[in-house]
């Protein structure tokens, strides 16, 4: 009982599992990411490992939610399944909405970085994050992993951002090639509804992905998605397989 109290207050998003409800939990912005960026800055293997290695950042980021305090990051169980999609649909331009402290951001850079080697120039990943305290730290550890050429973290609303990368002719219609959802389950279905009107949706191949689609859940993006023409097909991934739960976590659809 003891052991169980103490994972349920380490990783709070477990209560959900044991049916305790999330109201009144707090699992981010409350300080532990710039305890996270201290971590990084005094471990031990910063400059010998560290420093221009998203990889070992990565690696230093899930050790410190495992040893630490809980990130509400995708973590690297779903690294993992993203990493397999990227590989198989070598997308060049990736906008996610939701960055936090840039660990989805950091992995997708240094796979565009290997798929797409330097001098390339038309990889880019744009890191919508709402919060300007987190989006410092990602930028500051995506800087850390020497991918500031690759990955720009982008502060301000989600649709705002949006509809100024069209407006301002930043990030063209065609160009996109994958868009990664993981900010507010709520506003999945109206960002992507944006996304369509803006144009970024019309080319064949584009690859949209979103997070937490069970839980908390989006189940009319998951709706929408699934019975949108636009999309060929549209179809689950478990993300952390924990029986009953987390079953289809990621919802994957491609244009
Ligand atoms: C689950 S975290 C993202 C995790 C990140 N994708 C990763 O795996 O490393 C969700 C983030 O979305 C941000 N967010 C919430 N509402 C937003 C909005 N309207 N526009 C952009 N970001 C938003 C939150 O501040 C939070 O940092």
């Amino acid at each position: 009982m003891e052991y169980k109290e103490e994972i349920l207050s380490k990783y709070p998003c477990f209560r959900k599992t044991v049916g305790i409800p999330m109201e009144d939990i707090v699992e981010s912005h409350d300080g532990r990411e710039v305890t996270l960026l201290k971590y990084i800055y005094n471990h031990p293997k910063l400059d010998s490992e560290l420093r221009g290695s998203p990889q070992a950042i990565l690696d230093a980021m899930d050790e410190f939610a495992a040893q630490e305090d809980f990130l509400i990051n995708i973590g690297s169980h779903k690294a993992a399944v993203l990493t397999e999609l990227l590989k198989e649909h070598q997308p060049k331009v990736i906008v996610e909405l939701g960055g936090y402290v840039g660990y989805s951001a950091i992995l997708f850079g240094k796979i565009l970085r290997e798929t797409y080697p330097p001098p390339s120039s038309t990889t880019h990943v744009y890191s919508l994050e709402l919060d300007p305290l987190v989006a410092s730290i990602a930028m500051n550890l995506v800087s850390l992993a020497g991918l500031s050429s690759v990955v720009e973290v982008i502060v301000g609303p989600s649709a705002h951002t949006l509809q100024r990368l069209h407006d301002e002719q930043i990030l063209a219609p065609n160009d996109l090639d994958m868009l990664f959802l993981d900010h507010v389950e709520e506003l999945y279905r109206d960002d992507l509804a944006l996304c369509e009107r803006l144009g970024y949706l019309d080319k064949s191949g584009v690859l949209v992905v979103a997070d937490n689609v069970v839980r908390p859940g989006a189940p009319e993006y998951r709706e929408y998605v699934r019975g949108n023409p636009r999309f060929r097909k549209s179809w689950g991934v478990p993300g952390l397989i924990v029986p009953g739960d987390y079953e289809d976590e990621l919802e994957i659809s491609l244009v």
